[in-house]
């Protein structure tokens, strides 16, 4: 089985082609050059950057960023490594099967009717890496090693976007988070059969992700967003080699509601599909409130303090099945 990085992006080979492109209007993602991130580009260009994301940050909630810096090799193992587990019979990935959320490896089976598969799902913790890989999957016998590097270099990625995205909210370029680089990254591997029946089945519902940011890479298509609270959704597009970034809970709270979570879902399609999405935020039990420097007397404090304990306890008390979401029990109103 081989990855290739087809023209519409990183792409598992045996999986179905060609890609569907979503009939619904389609929102434009900004495109941010990570590289004019770094240290050794001119303060000109980085600042035109953090503007970009400010923009983005404001208006969508998401963006995409190109010169990450992680080779294709890198993306093509994990993807290779995560269709390899999915397509194991089921009774090797049932030994990691749970509804414990808070297992540090857990496998789920979305069925649906006659046992059809509307998504698989592999989760587990993955920073810092050494207390969490003696957990993971060790069949395929490459998962460990090609998963494990491209953890590492995601979560480098994403400590880099956190800090810009601060300093898109006025923070400065030397502003701190105590622990972040030791926060906890919560690697979401999916897996979607093809299922090109109109309209889309819904394998992923709508939600928005805990935590700071959430950087997803993806074989095709199937990504939808909602900026109406779930009325209406736009597909997003791949875009060949860009990782596609969106806020989450945590953010919103950090800024004050400067910058909202991002509500999103993902359908079946004319392909089989994986996704794999990386959540950083602050370790299990460390509170996250809103930044002191974003509250004054025009912007009162608008969130209550939660860690990440908090939300596994209210999404296993069944409290979000009344409606309400996680980043709602945490609004001041
Ligand atoms: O599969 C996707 O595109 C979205 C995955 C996702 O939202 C998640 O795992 O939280
Ligand atoms: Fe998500």
């Amino acid at each position: 089985m081989g990855v290739n990085m087809l023209t519409g992006g990183m792409s598992v080979a045996h999986l179905r082609s060609p890609r569907i492109r979503y009939e619904a209007a389609t929102t434009q993602i900004p495109v941010i050059d990570f590289g004019l991130l770094k240290q050794q580009s001119t303060v000109t260009a980085r600042s035109a950057v953090i503007e970009d994301i400010k923009n983005a940050c404001q208006k969508l909630g998401c963006f995409h960023v190109v010169n990450h810096g992680i080779s294709k090799s890198v993306i093509s193992g994990a993807l290779e490594a995560a269709s390899s587990f999915f397509h194991l019979p089921p009774e090797k990935k049932s030994e990691f099967e749970s509804f414990d959320l808070k297992k540090p490896v857990r496998y789920e089976a979305a069925l649906q009717g006659n046992n059809n598969k509307l998504r698989l799902l592999l989760k587990h913790y993955a920073n810092p890496l050494r207390d969490w890989i003696p957990f993971w999957p060790q069949n395929p016998p490459n998962y460990r090693e090609t998963m494990g590097a491209y953890s590492k270099e995601i979560q480098q990625v994403a400590v880099q976007l956190i800090y810009a995205i601060l300093e898109s909210l006025g923070l400065g370029p030397n502003y701190h988070i105590t622990n972040l680089e030791n926060g906890m990254q919560l690697m979401a591997v999916n897996y979607y059969p093809y299922n090109n029946t109109a309209p889309h089945k819904i394998g992923l519902h709508a939600h928005t992700d805990y935590g700071f940011i959430t950087i997803l890479l993806q074989t095709c298509d199937g990504l939808q967003i909602s900026h109406n609270n779930g009325n209406t959704w736009q597909p997003v597009h791949i875009q060949p080699g860009a990782l596609h970034v969106h806020l989450g809970d945590h953010m919103e709270v950090l800024s004050n509601g400067r910058y909202k979570g991002l509500m999103h879902r993902a359908v079946l399609g004319c392909e089989e599909r994986i996704s794999m999405a990386s959540i950083h935020g602050l370790s299990m039990n460390e509170k996250v409130g809103t930044l002191k420097e974003l509250v004054d007397e025009q912007h009162p404090k608008r969130y209550r303090e939660s860690s990440f304990t908090d939300f596994l306890e209210f999404i296993s008390s069944g409290n979000n099945c009344g409606g309400k979401s996680f980043i709602q029990s945490l609004r001041n109103v």
